[in-house]
């Protein structure tokens, strides 16, 4: 079945976003942890790391992910690869405002998928996040192909423009991810603050298959990815539910 999910993307009926009302979420205080496939709430089954452990792990993990798809071969079939999925998983979405991304240190870009769709579908507005380090906030604003760009917090590429968007689907980079939809950044908290309590939005996690991580405790703040998508796959809680057609 891993396979046929794998490699089924054009042959996926993902339910019309419209019926979305809310991005998929796991309630509740209970501490999840992740095994394989298995979302195990309290007690687990195994012991658990503890929180200051996790913590302490969590810069060296970052590290190590970022330092592997930066020495990716083969990354240009790689990312033909994810960005024909991608612009699959557009077609079926259909976004009406789309949040995106400039890539930095080894992250797949985006732009080219994104620029193809949009030239395809003008009505769509696109929209790329600004941050303050100061206190942790994101926002969006309106951003086109070809309009200017600043460095800004981090090296990331940052708008200049003043027209503030909210995205309906947001494409968020990921460090590493587990195939429920857990996800591990930077280690700002940027997008998991950025999506409390925005549930409406439709979430796609973008990363290389090198960054599936087996085992990764779930925080009581992380915002899970409807989709996560690959070079190899297709993951997350919507792409686990969705059913192949022949
Ligand atoms: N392309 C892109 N743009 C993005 C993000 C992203 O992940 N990718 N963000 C997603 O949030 C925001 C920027 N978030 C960031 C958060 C922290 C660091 C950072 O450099 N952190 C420190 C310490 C990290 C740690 O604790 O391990 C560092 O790496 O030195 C960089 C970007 C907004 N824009
Ligand atoms: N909704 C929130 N409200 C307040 N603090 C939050 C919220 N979400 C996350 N944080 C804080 O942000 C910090 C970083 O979170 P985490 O390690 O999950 O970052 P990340 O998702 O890897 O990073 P990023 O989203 O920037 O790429 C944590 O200390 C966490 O407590």
């Amino acid at each position: 079945a891993d396979c046929a999910i794998a490699s089924g993307v054009s042959t996926l009926k993902p339910s019309p976003p419209k019926q979305r009302a809310k991005r998929r979420k796991i309630s509740g205080n209970n501490r999840f942890i992740l095994i394989g496939r298995q979302l195990t709430v309290n007690p687990p089954l195994y012991d658990p790391l503890s929180p200051e452990t996790d913590q302490q792990l969590r810069p060296n993990l970052r590290r190590e992910l970022i330092a592997k798809r930066q020495a990716l071969p083969d990354l240009e079939r790689r990312d033909a690869e994810l960005t024909e999925r991608l612009l699959q998983v557009l077609d079926a979405l259909e976004p009406e405002t789309l949040g995106a991304y400039c890539a930095t240190r080894g992250e797949f870009d985006p732009m080219p998928a994104v620029t193809q769709w949009l030239a395809a579908h003008p009505e769509c507005t696109l929209a790329l996040p600004r941050v303050k380090e100061a206190t942790k906030e994101m926002t969006f604003f309106a951003w086109a192909p070809g309009e200017p760009l600043r460095p800004g917090p981090y090296g990331i590429a940052e708008p200049t423009g003043e027209a503030v968007l909210n995205p309906t689907t947001l494409l968020v980079p990921c460090v590493g991810f587990a195939d429920v939809g857990l996800r591990l950044g930077y280690g700002g908290g940027y997008y998991d603050r950025y999506l409390a309590g925005r549930e409406e939005v439709y979430t796609v996690g973008l990363s290389y298959a090198c960054c599936e991580l087996h085992q990764l405790d779930m925080q009581p703040h992380d915002q899970l990815m409807d989709l996560v998508l690959t070079e190899d796959g297709l993951y997350g809680l919507d792409a686990l539910s969705l059913t192949l057609v022949d």
